[in-house]
């Protein structure tokens, strides 16, 4: 499997506000590569903390890329991941439409009425982890299912969680030419953070995009 972590950031680091509301970092240059990162992928990944503040579909935007795809045998859109420990994706969030296939991950901690609510919805739940979401369990699971491509969009808990189990073997991240600020505003990597073997990252790709910057990164090994 290859995963890939793609996040806008203002330039002071920041996902979104302290009030978590969904924050247009980057403009349609950038959209227009993310969009390609989409449709070069099996499955683009989140946590249910970004689900209930942005409500995002995560689908491919641009029609050529959705044509491409469906010429390539490939599904109209990539799956889309979900995880979330307790299934608290909401029964109408727009990741459970029908415009793509969706995995939630739970853990057994999730109470089976939400579960149930989340399977009728369509959803296919992979259980993992006893509190939280055991992230290399699941992602293994999802690799049996045939999803090789990954790439993850956010949020910052998902994010470090994953940099934590060595999951990650790319980083592009759009640096944007604001300053958010906010101890309490989501940041790229959030979590408990680390206080020594930090993942360390090899500079691949610098390109500048209007005032900001998209910086690409292999995971180092
Ligand atoms: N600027 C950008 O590119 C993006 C910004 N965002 C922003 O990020 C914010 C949401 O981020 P967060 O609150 O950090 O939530 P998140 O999206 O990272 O979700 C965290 C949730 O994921 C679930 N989870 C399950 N297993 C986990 C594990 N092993 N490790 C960590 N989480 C696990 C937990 O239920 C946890 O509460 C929103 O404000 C959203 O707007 C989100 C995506 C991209
Ligand atoms: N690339 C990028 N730039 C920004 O400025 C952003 N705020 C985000 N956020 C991510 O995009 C998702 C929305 O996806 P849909 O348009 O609904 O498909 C959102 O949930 C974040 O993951 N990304």
């Amino acid at each position: 499997m290859h995963v890939v972590v793609n996040a806008a950031m203002s330039a002071d680091g920041k996902l979104s506000t302290r009030e978590r509301t969904q924050l247009a970092i980057s403009g349609e240059p950038d959209f227009e590569r993310v969009d390609r990162l989409r449709a070069e992928s099996d499955a683009v990944a989140v946590g249910v903390g970004t689900v209930l503040a942005d409500d995002p579909s995560l689908t491919v935007k641009s029609s050529s890329l959705r044509a491409n795809r469906v010429d390539a045998g490939r599904a109209v859109n990539p799956a889309r991941i979900v995880a979330d420990s307790r299934a608290r994706t909401p029964a109408d969030a727009i990741v459970l439409d029908d415009a793509a296939e969706t995995y939630v991950l739970v853990s057994e901690a999730a109470p089976v009425e939400r579960r149930s609510a989340l399977a009728e919805r369509g959803a296919t739940l992979v259980t993992a982890g006893e509190e939280r979401v055991d992230l290399l369990r699941a992602f293994a699971t999802l690799q049996d299912e045939g999803l090789e491509a990954v790439m993850v969009e956010g949020g910052g808990e998902l994010i470090f969680s994953l940099f934590d189990t060595g999951l990650v073997d790319e980083l592009s991240v759009f640096v944007g030419p604001q300053i958010v600020g906010g101890r309490e505003a989501p940041t790229l990597a959030d979590g408990e953070g680390f206080v020594e073997a930090f993942p360390t990252l090899s500079l691949s790709d610098v390109e500048q995009v209007g005032d900001g910057v998209v910086l690409t990164w292999t995971v180092d090994r």
